[in-house]
């Protein structure tokens, strides 16, 4: 692991109530964890029990109602500093692939020359030279998710927060979209969250594993993956990979 002595991230008793129309849903109930620079933390959990309740939170789109968040060190700045990928690719459709990647280094005002060639770099990393002057329409849905993945990467955000961007994704794809994310994170030294539904992505991709499980919504579990390091997907069929799955698959109730 690569933690330093101040953690990147720091959540004591986060909680999250959703009040609408005279209901109450709390959504996240007593998050609390620290997360070291570098680190590579999976959120997995069953559908509602808060995973993309406590991203939004982090990436500062809801506030929370209740305990106390630390993100970053000196200087961090989350409007420059945090990169988003969401479950939906939400690009724009009147733009093509490459300017809609170039999106954040826009707003940011990036200097536009490395922003392209950035942009660029990253749509061949995650498999779409190519397509850079196409409209999004043109592109399946798990392509588009991976323009969403390239656009969170394009101003070098020190914090990756990544919603189920691997959902819409074949089996394949979504296999060599894991060993990227990891290639990109292992190379960049980002701090990344991942939410997720798969506990075999969880445990391959992570560095660090929080179980959420509903009703009411809980963090269940927290623990290092300390598997060897470059890893390749047959690590997935050794006992030591097989303990931390059903590890997980415990906590969830999951026989
Ligand atoms: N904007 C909102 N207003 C009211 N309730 C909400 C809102 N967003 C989420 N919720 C509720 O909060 C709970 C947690 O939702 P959240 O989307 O965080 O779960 P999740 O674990 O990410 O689910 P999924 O895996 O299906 O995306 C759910 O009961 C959901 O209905």
């Amino acid at each position: 692991m690569r933690a330093s002595a101040e953690p990147f991230l720091s959540l004591r008793g986060v909680s999250k109530t959703y009040r609408t129309g005279g209901r109450e849903t709390v959504a996240v109930s007593d998050a609390s964890f620290d997360l070291g620079d570098g680190e590579f933390l999976a959120l997995v959990g069953p559908s509602g029990c808060g995973k993309s309740t406590l991203l939004k939170i982090l990436a500062g789109l809801h506030p929370h109602d209740g305990g106390e968040l630390r993100i970053g060190h000196a200087g961090f700045d989350p409007g420059r500093d945090i990169g988003v990928a969401f479950q939906a690719p939400l690009l724009l459709k009147w733009r093509r692939v490459l300017d809609n990647v170039m999106l954040p280094a826009e707003i940011l005002g990036l200097p536009t020359k490395a922003a392209r060639e950035r942009a660029r770099d990253l749509l061949a990393l995650v498999g779409l030279e190519g397509n850079e002057d196409k409209y999004p329409y043109e592109l399946s849905g798990g392509m588009q998710q991976r323009v969403s993945l390239a656009r969170a990467l394009v101003h070098d955000p020190k914090l990756v927060l990544l919603d189920e961007p691997f959902g819409a994704l074949d089996a394949l794809t979504r296999e060599r979209m894991n060993l990227e994310i990891r290639r990109i994170w292992a190379s960049s030294g980002k701090t990344v969250v991942l939410v997720t539904h798969g506990v075999q992505e969880a445990v391959f991709c992570a560095t660090q594993v929080a179980v959420l499980t509903a009703g009411p919504a809980r963090m269940a579990d927290h623990f290092a993956v300390d598997l060897p390091e470059p890893r390749e997907l047959a690590i997935r069929n050794t006992p030591e990979f097989g303990a931390l799955a059903r590890r997980v698959y415990d906590r969830l109730g999951i026989a």
